[in-house]
């Protein structure tokens, strides 16, 4: 597969020296038509991606605030296909890459390879699916590659080195490297004895860049999580802050990181 947009992205920001910084929304919430303005803002915020999280009745990996969220995002009506569509009808290409964060089950409703034809005119421009082992991915995998999108690959502080080694050479674009044992959501603190040697650990056997999420909710957080590897993943408390209408912050945040 040559280079993707997504990869030629995240290559840039790094080649100016400056960290990753990847804040997840929750489609949907808000309801739909906001969307575009979102992602604009995001981008002027100096965000270099985006993570557009699909809402779904059983998120087991989200802690209460992303889950809020998808419930509020699902009572607008927003499905895969709803928000599939939308994206396809936002001026192209996006102002900056987008991920789509789903569980498995919207993406097996629907079909695979609809899903990935879908993906494609919507212009995502890569995938996370928390839910899907290693064990089990082959022929999504497959998909994915042949349809030209990044399937990003998670590994947990738990992974043995062996399986992490393993996930990294997977994975296309990026690792996303969960920072903590548990669900997301805002933390106040790290174990940072554990999270910084497990971040350059990775950071030294990855082909790719190594991304730092769960639980920032803090510019100092930010950037001091940023600092182990490539960057960071931001969550549950950009989603708070869109909640409250505080755009100030959302931006100070994002900037904390590079
Ligand atoms: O909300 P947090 O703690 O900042 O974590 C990032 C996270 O929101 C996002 O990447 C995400 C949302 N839902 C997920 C489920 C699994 C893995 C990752 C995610």
């Amino acid at each position: 597969m040559g280079k993707s947009h997504l990869e030629m992205v995240l290559q840039e920001t790094l080649q100016t020296n400056k960290k990753i910084c990847i804040p997840y929304i929750m489609a949907g919430d808000g309801g739909l038509d906001i969307l575009e303005e979102r992602l604009l803002f995001l981008k002027d915020c100096g965000a270099t991606a985006v993570e557009l999280g699909i809402p779904f009745s059983d998120p087991v990996a989200d802690g209460p605030t992303i889950q809020q969220a998808g419930i509020r995002a699902l009572k607008e009506g927003a499905s895969l296909s709803a928000i599939l569509r939308k994206l396809a009808s936002f001026q192209q290409p996006h102002p900056l890459p987008i991920i789509l964060m789903t569980y498995i089950n919207p993406i097996l409703a629907i079909g695979l390879e609809e899903f990935t034809g879908a993906c494609q005119t919507a212009g995502v421009d890569g995938v996370i699916i928390p839910d899907l082992p290693m064990e089990e991915e082959d022929l999504i995998a497959n998909a994915f590659t042949n349809a030209d999108i990044a399937f990003i690959r998670l590994v947990a502080l738990t992974s043995p080195l062996e399986r992490s080694v393993t996930l990294a050479n997977l994975s296309d674009g990026f690792l996303y490297a969960v920072t903590v044992n548990g669900t997301t959501g805002g933390r106040t603190s790290h174990q940072l004895h554990e999270v910084g040697p497990y971040l350059q650990k990775l950071k030294s056997i990855s082909p790719v860049p190594v991304l730092a999420g769960f639980g920032i909710s803090s510019p100092g957080q930010a950037k001091q999580l940023g600092s182990f590897g490539d960057g960071v993943i931001i969550g549950s408390k950009i989603i708070q802050l869109l909640q409250e209408n505080k755009y100030d912050e959302i931006s100070t945040l994002i900037a904390s990181v590079s």
